[in-house]
């Protein structure tokens, strides 16, 4: 995220007009700049140009507290030793897990929908579901999703470290098309994605059928470090996840939201 900022708030002033800073998003993804972007009478924005002085060291002031807030806000919810081992074994196989920030908004939002059931695609080795089982209801349990079962046999170990009992947590190894089919429709209060991002479309699709009315849907890295809001050529999935944020926004099953915290946190609550 701090890439972001970096690319895209630090690259423009400020006190240039706030459309300037969202011209460089791809028209594709902002069909209607001229209708989101105009800020309004009084908006923060505006204070800012008014008042006299030197824009540019006010700039560098608000883009360094805009940096020293999100690192706050990313380890404002402490990781305790079991999220630090899991956290140690992601980073050994080459993963990356989700930030601090990002698993304590999992927890609030599984907390939010009183979460029983949970089904998270992409396991890894259990960071996000330490999270996703800590918002969720005593009771409640986790089915999880990934290809590889070493990564799965981490996760079963930092779950048991982080105190969860063993049928909190149903680990299923395979691949996320393969096996989301088998599982129950509306049975699910929230879905959190993380797998593959070339089939994030896929994921959408199951995920609706998955989720019972009022649950949420949830894709981790949307902002893919920055690239997703680059106009310049980039990989298929970053078109993809282009896809995905615009059929989120415009589905008319879901309530969208995108939560600008750790690389991006696409959510949807069904209708
Ligand atoms: C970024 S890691 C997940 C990190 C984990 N959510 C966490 O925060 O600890 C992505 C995981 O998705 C798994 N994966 C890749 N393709 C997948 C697929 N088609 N279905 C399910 N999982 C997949 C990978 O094996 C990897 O463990």
């Amino acid at each position: 995220m701090l890439i972001w900022l970096r690319q895209h708030v630090i690259a423009t002033p400020l006190h240039a007009p706030l459309h300037a800073l969202f011209h460089r998003l791809p028209p594709a993804l902002f069909p209607h700049p001229s209708k989101r972007l105009v800020p309004s009478a009084g908006s923060r924005h505006q204070r800012i140009q008014s008042r006299p002085g030197n824009h540019g060291d006010r700039e560098r002031v608000i883009t360094g507290n805009r940096q020293t807030s999100w690192a706050f806000a990313d380890a404002f919810v402490a990781e305790d030793e079991a999220l630090r081992w899991a956290r140690d074994r992601a980073h050994e196989a080459g993963l990356r897990p989700v930030s601090p920030g990002t698993g304590a908004a999992l927890r609030l939002l599984a907390a939010t929908v009183d979460a029983k059931a949970v089904a998270e695609i992409g396991t890894g080795t259990g960071v996000s579901g330490i999270h996703l089982l800590h918002g969720m209801r005593p009771d409640g349990v986790l089915t999880t999703v990934d290809p590889e079962p070493d990564r799965q046999q981490f996760a079963r170990q930092a779950f048991r470290a982080a105190g969860f009992a063993s049928n909190r947590a149903r680990f299923i190894p395979g691949r996320a098309l393969d096996v989301l089919p088998r599982l129950a429709d509306a049975g699910y209060d929230l879905v959190f994605c993380d797998g593959d991002r070339l089939e994030c479309l896929d994921y959408l699709a199951e995920s609706l059928r998955l989720l019972r009315p009022g649950g949420l849907v949830v894709f981790e890295g949307v902002f893919a470090d920055g690239r997703t809001v680059e106009s310049g050529p980039q990989p298929a999935e970053v078109g993809r996840l282009r896809e995905l944020l615009r059929a989120v926004r415009e589905s008319q099953d879901l309530v969208p939201s995108l939560l600008p915290v750790g690389d991006g946190l696409l959510c949807g609550v069904k209708r």
